[in-house]
């Protein structure tokens, strides 16, 4: 039983290994010239091999470690010794530890950094009757406070989304709150209870140290993880068309692939979509106009009209006249900057320390979040330089910069918005009713790498077991 699988970032990645090790035929179609979706990665100028795409996964979750290890590829944690901060008022300051999110647990925990107003405000929770699935944004702020909002909640949610508090959903971002919202209880005791519950379970420890590390990643970046998916991919039999965009799909499977020669249709037994939620909602939607599912062709407009963030990271080596401590910092929507984060590279991960000269350093600038328009009104060299410009403004600093560059995340992060999880179960219930069609990407069940791991793995284990069943 052949299969396509349409695009080739890690969900398609993983869905491809998974079909492959089961002894499937697979091709891979991507429209791109290379595969990795936004695990990218560059030589920097010649510094070392690193991350200008995503460079780190969650280590909480399991999935990411158990594909490296299948893989053989040794994990690599973030040093212990640099703190991640947030710019208030023009001033870094340390993330407040005492939070889930940015929403804190008590008061005491965000004092220096939420103004005496703001922090008396938040002491008078307001309790606002039952939501159904409100924005983080509107809920927070009813329940705290804007302040506690604009200062914490947004800039640490749009280090995960790229997006606004005020369109992020409660349910899906932050569902340990979903209870607060729904059952009308206090926000303030659900997280002091959820933070004190961590603090008793230890997860694993970094082999060697007491602490438990946030992120995981590879030597030479977590593109690594993309390419080892790569090649043993093909090691396995899998056939990649690089290039080849699938505009269609058809009943049969019939696929539209244009590539460099023109148009042509190939066949498949099995499609499994592993693209942007958008272009996802046009192949489903194609697909179920042709086999007259309406329900299917359903399922395509509200994908379709899944929201995404376009932002762009703008690497620089720099040689550095003084030490550079921390590990990078967030910035909430209101400071007037015109980078939105920064993340210190070289000093969060020991492997890239070790691989630059000494005396240089490695630092990453985001530009644009959802509904921004920098990425549009500037080019990568307008965006690298102000970018440059705005980072020793907000530091102090007056480094000087060896190397730059930029890319662009295009519709890299879908926005889970109010309604996000009915959505996906809708479009579930639609698309798992057809043994031979399956749906992966960051768009179901979260954005992280681990995610996109899982709803690979469980999309290929069903396709599989509804073969045999
Ligand atoms: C797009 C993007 C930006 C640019 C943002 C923009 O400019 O708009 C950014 C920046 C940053 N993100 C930062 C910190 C964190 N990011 C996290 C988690 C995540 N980020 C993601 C993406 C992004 N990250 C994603 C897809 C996840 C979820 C992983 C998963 O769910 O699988 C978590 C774990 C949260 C948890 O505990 O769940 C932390 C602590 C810091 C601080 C400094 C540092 O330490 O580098 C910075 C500059």
């Amino acid at each position: 039983m052949s299969t396509a699988v349409i695009g080739a970032g890690i969900s398609g990645l993983t869905a491809a290994f998974e079909l492959a090790q089961a002894g499937e035929k697979v091709t891979v179609y991507e429209a791109n010239h290379r595969v990795g979706g936004s695990l990218v990665g560059s030589d920097l100028g010649g510094y070392a091999h690193g991350d200008v795409g995503a460079e780190a996964s969650l280590y909480a979750r399991p999935e990411t470690r158990e594909l490296m290890q299948q893989l053989g590829l040794e994990p690599q944690y973030p040093s212990t010794e640099h703190k991640s901060q947030l710019l208030v008022g023009g001033q870094l300051m340390k993330i407040p530890a005492g939070t889930l999110m940015g929403v804190p647990g008590r008061h005491t925990d965000v004092t220096g950094v939420v103004s005496p107003a703001g922090v008396e405000r938040l002491q008078q929770e307001q309790l606002n009757g039952s939501q159904d699935d409100p924005s983080v944004g509107d809920f927070i702020a009813q329940r705290l406070g804007a302040e506690v909002v604009d200062t914490l909640v947004d800039p640490l949610l749009a280090g995960v989304y790229a997006g606004s508090a005020y369109h992020l959903s409660l349910r899906s971002t932050l569902p340990a709150l979903e209870t607060a919202a729904r059952e009308n209880t206090s926000v303030l005791d659900a997280v002091d209870q959820i933070l004190a519950s961590r603090k008793v379970t230890q997860g694993a420890n970094i082999p060697g140290t007491t602490a438990r590390p946030v992120f995981v990643s590879l030597d030479g970046g977590m593109n690594g993880l993309a390419r080892a998916l790569y090649e043993r991919c093909r090691e396995l039999g899998v056939t990649f068309r690089l290039g080849e965009k699938v505009s269609r799909v058809r009943a049969g499977y019939s696929l539209t692939v244009s590539g460099p020669q023109g148009e042509r249709a190939e066949v498949a037994d099995r499609v499994l979509v592993a693209t942007p939620a958008p272009v996802a909602g046009q192949l489903l939607g194609s697909l179920g106009e042709d086999l007259g599912n309406s329900e299917l062709a359903g399922a395509g407009v509200a994908l379709e009209r899944v929201e995404t963030a376009d932002s762009a990271v703008v690497t620089a080596v720099l040689e550095c006249a003084s030490e550079l401590t921390g590990s990078g910092f967030l910035i909430p929507p209101n400071e007037p900057t015109f980078i939105k984060a920064s993340t210190f590279a070289s000093n969060k991960w020991p492997w890239l320390q070790g691989r630059i000269p000494d005396g240089t350093a490695v630092v990453r600038m985001s530009v644009g979040r959802y509904r921004s328009t920098e990425l549009a009104t500037h080019t990568d060299e307008q965006l690298a330089q102000k970018s440059v410009a705005d980072w020793m403004s907000i530091t102090g600093r007056s480094d000087r910069v060896l190397h730059t560059e930029v890319w662009r995340h295009v519709g890299a992060l879908p926005q889970y918005q109010p309604g996000h999880a009915h959505m996906v179960s809708g479009v579930d219930s639609v698309v798992k009713r057809i043994p031979t069609l399956g749906l992966v990407g960051n768009a179901f069940e979260g954005v992280g790498i681990p995610a996109c791991i899982n709803r690979a793995r469980s999309e290929v284990q069903r396709l599989i077991t509804e073969r045999t069943a």
